[in-house]
């Protein structure tokens, strides 16, 4: 008898990802991959076309294995604004487009920063939804004056497959507009920023399917969507996560998150309060600058990912996108501490720390919403976890012990837990520790690098 298939898709910023997973043991049957293209200069945009276009793609390459169910994970915060036809009018503005900076000052300055995070559980940065679509009635007025529907990229590409307009608790907590105290849309900021609500998707409940496929797609019709989440909050089902436990993610974003049962509200901002996809929270720190800075300048100084050399004297702070976590939308990269001994290996070196370091000074935070510090392996994902260069660094500046998943894209197999808890009824994450997704090498604590941590925090104005 041929095994039972669901498709989990990872909409990303850089790409598309799409498993073929068996629902009784979690084998990935046939991956697919197809990439993104992303505007450069001062703009983070893509056409949501571009997302539609690369599911299909990745879509046809898994149809030798029909599926039965699918759920689509996605980057979390993108503004999508359709028409009545539901085509985009416009390209989504994406998480790292820091050009809505000023509009979500102005938010924090209207409500203050502490209802914000009583209210919703997140200060907003130039990052969230809100404020992108603040940035487009001043900016775009006619396209915001044309808009039928605001969707999340998850929910246009949910909507693609079923027609439905529906998102789910996890991603809509990292809109704006979503009042994590109350679990509704908050008439208050929807007024100051011109938004009707009935332009926005219907909020499923936990784990309530989307709808069914639509015929003509490639893909059987009339199987289960189930609702989706945000890349983050998939990821944390895909490994299974309960409280204490926590991931640490390495690509386009670097975040750290661990679910957790207190709701989350840190009036700093530094803290995410997102809401679990299927219930609990998500607090989760988040930075614009991760694996690509790095990309970056290694780029610059011809060097290999790998060609890092132990770092004495330099600070590398690499904020080329600007930054969220600390909240610095408009700042630029600064290096110091070159010496005539200084090599390209010791600066890539210490763009690493510098893209690390303020990922793991947030993860102490986010621990601290259920005050349960855990010394449990963190688990690190994404591209980056793949990179020696990375692991080490981790280790050298967190002294935690680290493991790294043999299973990749876990983004895309939290979608597929997701879409298998509608065929069996289970929770995502107990399908994801059934199916054993977080197994791979665990590696001992090392010693603290104090003396870089101390370097990090002058250069931060931390200490
Ligand atoms: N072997 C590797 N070593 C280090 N980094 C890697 C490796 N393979 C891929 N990457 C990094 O992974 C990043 C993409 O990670 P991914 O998690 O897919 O990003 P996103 O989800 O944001 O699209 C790339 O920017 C690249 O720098
Ligand atoms: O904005 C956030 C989290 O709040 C980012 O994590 C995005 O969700 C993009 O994710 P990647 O494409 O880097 O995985």
């Amino acid at each position: 008898m041929e095994p039972t298939v669901v498709i989990g898709v990872d909409s990303s910023t850089q790409s598309t990802k799409a498993l073929a997973v068996r629902v009784d043991t979690g084998e990935v049957l046939a991956r697919a991959r197809s990439p993104h293209t992303v505007s450069e200069g001062g703009r983070r945009e893509t056409d949501p076309e571009v997302w539609w276009q690369a599911l299909r793609t990745t879509l046809e390459a898994l149809s030798a294995h029909p599926a039965s169910a699918i759920s689509i994970g996605g980057q979390q915060h993108g503004l999508v604004t359709l028409d009545a036809s539901g085509e985009a009018l416009r390209p989504a503005l994406l998480w790292n487009d820091v050009r809505s900076a000023p509009q979500a000052e102005a938010l924090v300055a209207r409500f203050g920063a502490k209802h914000w995070a009583e209210r919703f559980g997140s200060v907003p940065g130039a990052s969230f939804t809100v404020a992108k679509w603040a940035w487009l009635r001043e900016n775009e007025p006619a396209v915001a004056a044309a808009t039928a529907g605001v969707r999340l990229p998850h929910d246009f590409l949910t909507e693609r497959l079923t027609g439905q307009a529906v998102t789910d608790r996890g991603d809509v907590s990292g809109t704006g507009w979503w009042a994590s105290d109350t679990e509704t849309y908050d008439d208050a900021v929807l007024t100051t920023v011109g938004l009707d609500e009935a332009l926005l998707p219907r909020v499923l409940a936990p784990g309530a399917p989307a709808g069914t496929t639509l015929p003509g797609l490639p893909l059987p019709p009339g199987i289960p969507v189930a609702s989706g989440t945000g890349d983050n909050a998939a990821a944390a089902l895909g490994l299974g996560l309960t409280p204490g436990r926590s991931a640490l993610s390495l690509g386009t974003s670097g975040t750290v998150y661990t679910p957790s049962t207190n709701r989350p509200t840190d009036p700093t901002g530094t803290v995410a309060g997102f809401a679990g996809a299927h219930g609990g929270w998500l607090p989760l720190a988040c930075t614009l600058n991760c694996t690509q800075a790095v990309d970056k300048i290694a780029g610059l100084l011809s060097l290999s990912r790998e060609a890092v050399e132990p770092n004495r004297t330099i600070t590398l702070l690499p904020f080329l996108d600007g930054e969220r976590t600390p909240n610095l939308p408009l700042a630029s990269g600064t290096l110091t501490g070159l010496r005539h001994d200084t090599t390209p290996g010791h600066i890539l070196q210490a763009a690493y720390d510098g893209a690390t370091y303020t990922l793991l000074a947030a993860l102490d935070l986010v621990l601290a919403v259920d005050d349960r510090p855990s010394d449990e392996p963190l688990l690190l994902i994404g591209g980056g976890a793949r990179g020696t260069a990375w692991r080490q660094t981790v280790r050298r500046l967190s002294g935690r012990a680290v493991q790294i998943p043999d299973a990749d894209d876990l983004v895309a197999l939290g979608a597929a837990a997701q879409a298998a808890a509608l065929l069996t009824g289970e929770q995502p994450t107990d399908i994801a520790a059934r199916w054993g997704t977080s197994a791979g090498p665990v590696y001992d604590p090392i010693e603290r690098d104090e003396a870089a941590l101390e370097s990090l925090r002058a250069a931060l104005g931390t200490t």
